[in-house]
């Protein structure tokens, strides 16, 4: 296992993570797309189950391939360790249910992406955890909502698709305040661009699927965090759970992890002069980038959070329909779930990523049922911004249609 540090985190997503399993000096990871691993002798197999000797035994368990990933995000996060999970939700599930039991309390953000929020409303309730969802803009409301089971808090900042911006020294300072496990969903900015470590955070989460792959061509997940809650996770929910990644959808996370810091840049470049177009059109109403002077968010910026990502949100003036119209008009930009691929993606939360609330749940959320996300892509911005105008127009003047 390499041992070396490096200072810059462009550096660590390329070199970081090297495990040494590479006996013919490839430059790319090897790819171990194996379900098992042979052993030599009983007694090996027998040692490696009852963990007295270091080694693999089948993929559920482990992979060479999928622990330099974990390596590399662990480095990423400079947390020690991480468990790579099949999909995002794999690892929101196997983080939570590994620490949390029957009779326990979990305080979550009130606004969360749509499956999570299903995860700790609907499955919770089955299996007699509490839950609380809050606004965690409002730290009083935190502090009213601690009960004396409460035993992590959950949320993600930004907050998908509001882009609403958590102080995460708070959080992490209550938590330890409190004894509780924190946990962070990094997804819409990843390490590149927010370090929850920094702030004292126990469990850092990523849909693997978005920024850190890149491409749109994998579902996975990650968690990091300290050994030990790591090693708790991977010998309960993980191992008996069984949301294990592929080793071929690792080693395809490690290929796009190579150019995530160009990527962030480009994409965090993009977003601000699409949030900026949006911001001056007549036909939007409010815009949500944290990168606007106007956002609320704006205060982070620099701070907490290097820059504002790739993905933002926007009111149009109009109706429902207006906006299914205006979505349907868009050439370049393709109406799709998901975020931080090359493509441009747009999509409506309370009818999409969003539709697990209830439209109460989804009101007090702070979701409207006109808000549209875009996850801005790699595109030339001229161009992303030339659709996004073509649409508005023919949206417009179908208004104006309407009226007369
Ligand atoms: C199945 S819906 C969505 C996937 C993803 N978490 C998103 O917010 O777009």
């Amino acid at each position: 296992m390499s041992k070396q540090q490096y200072s810059h985190p462009d550096t660590v997503c390329i070199h970081a993570g090297k495990t040494g399993l590479n006996p013919h000096g490839a430059l790319a990871t090897p790819l171990y797309q194996t379900s098992t691993f042979v052993f030599d002798s009983a007694e090996q197999g027998a040692a490696r189950f009852a963990g007295e000797e270091p080694g693999y035994i089948y993929t559920r368990l482990g992979n060479p391939t999928t622990r330099e990933l974990e390596l590399k995000v662990a480095a990423l996060e400079g947390m020690e360790d991480a468990a790579a999970t099949a999909t995002g939700m794999g690892a929101v599930a196997a983080a939570t249910m590994a620490f949390l039991q029957q009779g326990d309390h979990l305080i979550a953000s009130k606004a969360i992406y749509g499956c999570s929020f299903a995860l700790f409303n609907h499955q919770f309730a089955r299996y007699g955890i509490e839950v609380s969802f809050v606004d965690m803009t409002d730290h009083n409301a935190i502090k009213q909502a601690l009960k004396p089971n409460t035993q992590m808090i959950f949320a993600e900042t930004p907050i998908n698709p509001t882009l609403t911006v958590l102080d995460l020294e708070f959080i992490g300072q209550f938590a330890k305040q409190h004894q509780l496990i924190s946990v962070i969903d990094n997804t819409f900015l990843t390490p590149l661009l927010q370090k929850p470590a920094d702030y004292g955070i126990d469990l850092i989460l990523h849909s693997a699927t978005k920024y850190l792959n890149g491409h749109g061509d994998v579902v996975a997940g990650i968690i990091v965090g300290s050994t030990e809650r790591i090693t708790q996770i991977k010998l309960t929910t993980l191992k008996d759970m069984g949301a294990t990644i592929s080793p071929h959808d690792a080693w395809l996370i490690i290929r796009g992890l190579k150019t995530l810091s160009v990527r962030m840049e480009r994409h965090c470049q993009n977003a601000q002069k699409v949030a900026e177009f949006l911001e001056a059109h007549p036909a939007i109403g409010q815009v949500y980038y944290p990168g606007l002077k106007s956002h609320p968010g704006y205060k982070f910026i620099g701070k907490q959070m290097k820059a504002a990502g790739g993905v933002l949100a926007f009111e149009l003036n109009g109706s429902l329909d207006d906006g299914r119209y205006f979505i349907n008009q868009c050439k370049l930009l393709s109406l799709a779930v998901s975020l931080g691929d090359a493509e441009s993606l747009i999509q409506h939360p309370a009818s999409m990523t969003h539709s697990p609330y209830t439209a109460e749940e989804r009101q007090m959320a702070g979701i409207s049922d006109g808000l549209i996300r875009i996850s801005v892509g790699l595109e030339h911005v001229e161009d992303i911004i030339a659709d996004l105008k073509q649409a508005l127009t023919l949206m417009q003047q179908r208004q104006q249609i309407a009226i007369v």
